[in-house]
């Protein structure tokens, strides 16, 4: 059962162009909706009460996908209707399929009209990581309804000569972040004309982020030829001021929903995510993270969040004398690589996953152009930095599979950051936990972190609590082995593992887009969790006497190994992150062991892959659904 809340305005709308002229009314008709504030409850409803297609029911069914999603419940309906929708509800809380399959069932009815000359829809996100993921979903939804809509995918970096041959078959949908449609209008690849003429039905996906990712202008030249009757939808994770100005620029007479758990700004962190954290000094970070892992009190897989791509690769090397395995994830990798990480990621075959997140990759892009423009810094020159993908975004959006915990070994730089990181994990109906590790220069950030999560509530009920799996005589026993192997990891051999990742990878990007173009189902192709330094890690290192582990953490430890059996996990995650039992078993077979994959589209029965479907059950929650223009 769920609360909702709605809010309703009155029907007169601006046209777009008008909008911002219109300030002071809009402003007004808000201030009138607050106070037609109504609450009342709503009954959970299936699929099919939602009013959705049985083609569409039947390929959720097959995807293992059962009954919707408070988000589902709440938009479907009125997204059917034809309504424009501001949608805001949890990062994981399943947004994406909220607006896609009414979209889909909408241009079911449309696909015998093929008089069309331009697109139904476009889906603007503002990465490729998740044009990408949102294109996958799409194929592999179309192709399980068996029915005759065509999506592509578009990025602005493909030449003018590939766009025209993806939109050469008269697609239904194009799926491409803001900057791409712009770019196709330049190249006469799509005409603005017939955009006007053909488009129903417009999504900003991430749309708190697309405004931050700079897209601003694109969007701009966007809307202005989007026709009036086009319907809009625009859903976010969280609410922030570039979200309000997007619903400014692009909607008209909007119904907003908005999915929480209660008046707290909890919710905007899933209610299934325990958050902890543990206080340490900067330079103790690697031991407390080998603590972790090694001792193994948190569960696999783990996606750990740094803020520099030199960090990531320092703390992979560490890592690696102790014989954990693993991948590296970073703006700087070429596309193919990125996107072929995630795949295995996702597929499960390596349970560490160190990731540099977007925004802070913004900062070492600032700094890199900063070095470029000081003539006089020749030693800059000669190490001009790699340029980072303008359009790259690893962490927002992205649907990693069943990671169970999130590290921030860096704290985040904003809240914001914090919520979409913390998202990677407790994603629709699964539960997973995140820690945090937090050293003196980070704490004023992270008590307005704590602050913004409590909201209105208590002060002393922090939201973020200290990790009680790990006792001080715990990490202290693997201080010495943990400061001498740090030694170990110099600057100079970050630099040169870094520059030796990027070129293999680059090698690895044309490979992969080639052998993918042979073989699309070949997951098992080029390993990103190799290790980086040639020598092995020593048997003391790798294994860890249990004298060593006091009896309080042995015990946490038994709990996750426990917890992940019950999972099914554990026949997964071979210890140290290595590649698991299951791969091994297929991999003896001589054959392909990932035939699963397909990076254009459907997943196969991949490792991990059907596993999805199984979800268990959260408590249930209210959520607060507003109406208003
Ligand atoms: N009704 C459902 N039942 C079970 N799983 C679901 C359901 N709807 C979506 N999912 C799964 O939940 C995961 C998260 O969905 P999705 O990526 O759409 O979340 P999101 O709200 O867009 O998150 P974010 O804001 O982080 O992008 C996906 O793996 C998706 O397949």
């Amino acid at each position: 059962m769920g609360k909702t809340k709605f809010k309703s305005m009155d029907d007169t709308k601006p046209e777009l162009e008008e909008v911002e002229k219109t300030e002071e009314v809009e402003e007004q008709r808000d201030i009138v909706v607050e106070e037609e504030e109504d609450v009342v409850e709503e009954p959970e409803k299936s699929f099919e009460e939602l009013g959705l297609d049985s083609r569409l029911i039947r390929a959720l069914t097959k995807k293992g996908i059962e009954k919707p999603t408070s988000i589902q419940q709440s938009a479907i309906p009125y997204i059917l209707e034809g309504k424009d929708i501001v949608a805001r509800a949890k990062t994981g809380s399943g947004k994406t399929l909220a607006y896609l399959l009414p979209l889909l069932q909408k241009l079911f009815s449309e696909s015998g009209n093929k008089k069309k000359l331009a697109p139904s829809a476009f889906i603007l996100v503002p990465s490729r990581e998740l044009s990408q993921q949102v294109y996958t979903e799409v194929s592999s939804l179309i192709e399980l309804c068996r029915v005759q809509l065509k999506v592509v995918q578009l990025a602005s970096s493909m030449p003018a000569s590939d766009m025209r041959n993806a939109l050469a078959g008269l697609p239904e949908i194009i799926v491409t972040t803001p900057a791409c449609i712009p770019k196709c209008f330049a190249a006469g690849v799509l005409e603005p004309k017939a955009i006007s003429d053909s488009l129903e039905i417009l999504v900003l996906d991430e749309a708190d982020l697309l405004l931050s990712y700079g897209y601003e202008e694109n969007l701009k030249s966007v809307i202005s030829v989007i026709p009036r009757r086009c319907q809009r939808l625009l859903m976010s994770a969280t609410t922030c001021s570039d979200v309000d100005k997007l619903k400014k620029l692009i909607l008209h007479n909007p119904t907003v929903i908005t999915l929480q758990e209660g008046n707290d700004k909890e919710e905007a962190v899933p209610s299934n995510v325990q958050q902890f954290w543990i206080s340490c000094s900067a330079q103790d970070k690697l031991l407390h993270i080998l603590a972790l892992l090694k001792l193994e009190v948190v569960q696999k897989k783990i996606l750990t969040f740094v803020n520099s791509i030199d960090m990531g690769f320092k703390l992979k090397l560490f890592l690696e004398k102790f014989g954990i395995k693993s991948a590296i994830l970073n703006g700087e990798l070429p596309q193919n690589s990125r996107l072929h990480i995630i795949e295995q990621f996702n597929a499960g075959l390596f349970d560490y996953l160190i990731a540099t997140d977007d925004n802070n990759q913004t900062k070492e892009k600032e700094e890199a152009a900063k070095g470029e423009d000081n003539k006089e810094n020749k030693q800059n020159k000669k190490r001009r930095k790699p340029k980072l993908d303008a359009e790259f975004g690893v962490v927002r959006g992205i649907d990693f599979k069943k990671v169970h915990t999130v590290i921030n070994y860096d704290m985040p730089l904003s809240v914001t950051g914090y919520i979409h990181r913390i998202g990677r994990t407790g994603r629709a109906f699964s539960s997973g936990s995140s820690v945090s590790l937090v050293s003196s220069d980070e704490m004023e950030g992270f008590e307005e972190i704590q602050d913004f999560l409590a909201g209105d509530k208590d002060k002393d009920s922090d939201i973020i609590t200290p990790f009680p799996s790990l006792t001080k005589n715990a990490v202290e026993s693997l201080r010495y082995r943990a400061e001498d192997v740090a030694k170990s990891v110099t600057k100079i051999s970050i630099r040169e593992s870094r520059a030796q990742d990027l070129r293999n990878e680059i090698i690895n990007s044309e490979k992969l887009k080639a052998h993918f173009e042979a073989n699309p189902k070949d997951l098992d192709l080029l390993k990103h969790d190799k290790p980086l330094s040639k020598t092995a890690p020593a048997p003391h290192l790798k294994d860890i006497p249990e004298y060593l582990v006091d009896a309080k953490t042995q015990e946490a430890s038994k709990r996750v190994k426990l917890a992940r059996a019950a999972m099914g996990g554990s026949r997964r995650s071979g210890g140290g992150g290595g590649r698991n039992n299951a791969n091994k078993k297929r991999s003896r077979k001589g054959g392909d062991p990932l035939k699963t994959f397909n990076p254009n589209g459907k997943r196969g029965r991949g490792v991990g892959q059907k596993k999805d479907s199984k979800v268990s059950k959260d408590g249930s929650t209210e959520h607060k659904k507003q109406k208003t223009v």
